[in-house]
């Protein structure tokens, strides 16, 4: 953001936490200018002693902020909306929504005013600005989406979608942390098999998978053909490859992010 901003986080667990930290780290906003609240207090205390404001009380935190995250459960929204219902101002703050399947018109509907709303949807990767966050709004104005979509650059990659993407976006950059890392955690526990010990099959596979990434980004080429460029004819890694394959890699891949996305349109139930 171009100027320094307060910044409320309702709901600071694990997505609160990590985007409070990221903030922090790209030195958007000191410890002091954020207020975080969640109901036990007790596991922010590391984050108190760093010097961010750590408060149970959400009204108190929205009255000090201009840009109010939102990082509460999908099924704890209605709740804070209704509490900072009557603090919340139009000419000074914007709603940025992290919450999964919940749609702007819904959020409208549990506000008392009209509100700039913009949804978000970073991954924990945020804490060391390594995030990939797509956003979309409704009502918010083009400054406003700058300022939000400078910010989130600092803590990462970023992309503008239409509001129907966003729950793709959620399975494929919010979840797909997680989905990657059990990659990185299975080709450790291989590794381990194979004669390492954890450690060192947990630094070559994330050094590996790191590598993999980066070759995409830089080349910005097609995984296939860095494939291609590994593959050795009648080599081990293709014998390796096509075994995955039979036993379904990609297919497991896919129907994972399928499975994702089908809970997301009951999570709120
Ligand atoms: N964890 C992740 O990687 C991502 C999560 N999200 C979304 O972010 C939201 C939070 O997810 P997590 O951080 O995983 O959940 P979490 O359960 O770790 O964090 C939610 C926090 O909200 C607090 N909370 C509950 N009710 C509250 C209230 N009335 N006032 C203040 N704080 C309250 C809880 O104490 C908790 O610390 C969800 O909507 C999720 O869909 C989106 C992208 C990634
Ligand atoms: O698992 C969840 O529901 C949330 C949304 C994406 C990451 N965590």
């Amino acid at each position: 953001m171009a100027k320094k901003h307060d910044i409320a986080i309702i709901g600071a667990g694990n997505l609160g936490i990590a985007i409070a930290k990221g903030i922090a780290g790209a030195k958007l906003a000191k410890p002091k200018n954020m207020y975080l609240t969640r109901r036990h207090l007790e596991k922010l205390a590391d984050l108190k002693k760093q010097k961010f404001n750590v408060l149970a009380n959400n009204i108190e935190a929205v009255q000090n902020a201009e840009y109010v995250f939102l990082c509460v459960q999908p099924k704890q929204l209605p709740d804070v909306l209704k509490e900072i219902n009557p603090v919340l101002d139009p000419e000074k703050h914007v709603l940025i929504s992290t919450i999964t399947g919940v749609e702007i018109p819904t959020i409208e509907q549990h506000l008392e005013t009209t509100m700039p709303i913009i949804r978000a949807m970073p991954n924990t990767a945020t804490a060391i600005q390594e995030s990939m966050t797509c956003m979309c709004t409704k009502n918010a104005s083009e400054d406003q989406v700058k300022e939000v979509k400078t910010f989130f650059e600092a803590l990462g990659e970023t992309l503008v979608i239409d509001e129907n993407l966003m729950k793709a976006a959620t399975v494929l950059a919010a979840s797909g942390i997680a989905f990657f890392l059990r990659y990185i955690r299975a080709a450790t526990q291989g590794g381990i098999q194979l004669g390492f010990h954890a450690e060192e099959a947990q630094k070559i596979a994330m050094q590996t998978a790191r590598g993999a990434a980066s070759l995409l980004v830089e080349g910005e080429n097609h995984p296939e053909t860095e494939i291609d460029k590994v593959t050795t004819p009648q080599g081990c890694t293709i014998a390796g490859l096509n075994e995955m394959e039979h036993q379904g890699l990609s297919s497991a891949v896919i129907k994972g992010l399928m499975a994702s996305y089908e809970k997301i349109n009951n999570i709120t139930q």
